[in-house]
């Protein structure tokens, strides 16, 4: 019999898989995984988990949560030489990775996708010690991602976020960066640069317009010094996509990244802080197996 290990963070957005946990675990059941789960209980506990779901030899993890849960999850699988698949469950806030790889923001939906049994390899990220999943990066306009008090979340969702970048746009200072990206060089003030696996990042989907999964290769986004004007302007383009073209913009693709400062700039993964730079980014070619929607995911013009 298949073995399913369910990790799931009871606190995630507005709290939804706890309630619904039951009916996913009989569902589980019925499509022949033994099942079995895990409530994370604070900040790493889903990487643990996840260590010994791989340890345990567990056909199928599956990740609960928001886009920090599933990050741990990954970081929990990535380092194994066996890895199990991954189904994801998406009941966060912004759920960017579950928009990236189609699967549906509802948990019937996204229980649908992964008894269904179809997936897909995914690349993925590694900065330093850590991985990610959808974006690393650096730059003031990054740190907005956790000061959002989860509460505020919770209540608000997404418009927590946009709030907290109007409050915090007049504090945006540039840092001046060196950036090696598979042999090209960058070096200047930057506002933002960010090393981007997919396509969908804080809920804005024409970020990284270009980005795709199973290429191997991150897309890299800097943003070099404007004042406070000009930035409201290229996040306006953003909106639309239409900012990879503007002079104040460098949009490109790359497989390895390495970023160093001099000032104290923090890296942020996922949306969480994930220590100091410098950093070297690596993306792992299709590296992790994820359950998505047949069909939805092969056609290039498909919107999820
Ligand atoms: N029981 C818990 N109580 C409080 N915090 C927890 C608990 N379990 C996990 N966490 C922490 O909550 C963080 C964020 O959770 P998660 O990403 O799942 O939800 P979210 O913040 O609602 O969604 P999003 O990331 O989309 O904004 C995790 O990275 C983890 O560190």
């Amino acid at each position: 019999m298949k073995r399913a290990r369910i990790i799931y963070n009871p606190t995630s957005g507005r709290e939804a898989v706890r309630r619904e946990l039951p009916e996913i675990l009989q569902r589980f059941e019925q499509a022949g995984y033994e099942t079995s789960t895990h409530a994370t209980v604070g900040e790493g506990d889903a990487t643990k988990a996840a260590r010994l779901a791989v340890e345990r030899s567990f056909d199928l993890v599956v990740a609960a949560g928001g886009d920090g849960t599933i990050n741990e999850v990954v970081h929990g699988i990535a380092e194994h030489e066996f890895r199990p698949k991954v189904g994801i469950i998406p009941v966060g806030t912004t759920n960017d990775f579950a928009r990236a790889i189609c699967v549906p923001r509802n948990v019937k939906g996204a229980v649908d996708v992964i008894l269904d049994g179809y997936s897909k390899e995914i690349d993925i990220g590694r900065v330093n010690d850590h991985h990610f999943i959808n974006i690393a990066g650096g730059g003031k306009l990054t740190e907005l991602t956790y000061e959002v008090p989860s509460k505020l979340k919770t209540m608000i969702g997404q418009l927590a976020y946009y709030l907290k970048g109007v409050e915090m746009l007049p504090s945006i200072r540039p840092t001046y960066v060196q950036i090696e990206y598979d042999g090209k060089w960058f070096e200047g003030e930057v506002m933002v640069f960010l090393v981007s696996n997919t396509n969908s990042i804080g809920g804005l989907e024409k970020l990284a317009p270009d980005a795709l999964m199973d290429d191997g290769m991150f897309d890299l986004l800097i943003i070099k010094k404007v004042n406070i004007g000009e930035l409201i302007r290229l996040a306006s383009l953003a909106m639309k996509g239409n900012h990879i073209n503007d002079p104040n913009v460098i949009y490109t693709t790359a497989n390895r990244i390495k970023v160093h400062t001099d000032e104290k700039m923090q890296l942020n993964i996922d949306g969480e802080f994930g220590g100091l730079l410098p950093g070297e980014f690596v993306n792992l070619y299709r590296h992790l197996e994820f359950y998505v929607p047949r069909g939805r995911w092969e056609n290039e013009d498909s919107q999820c």
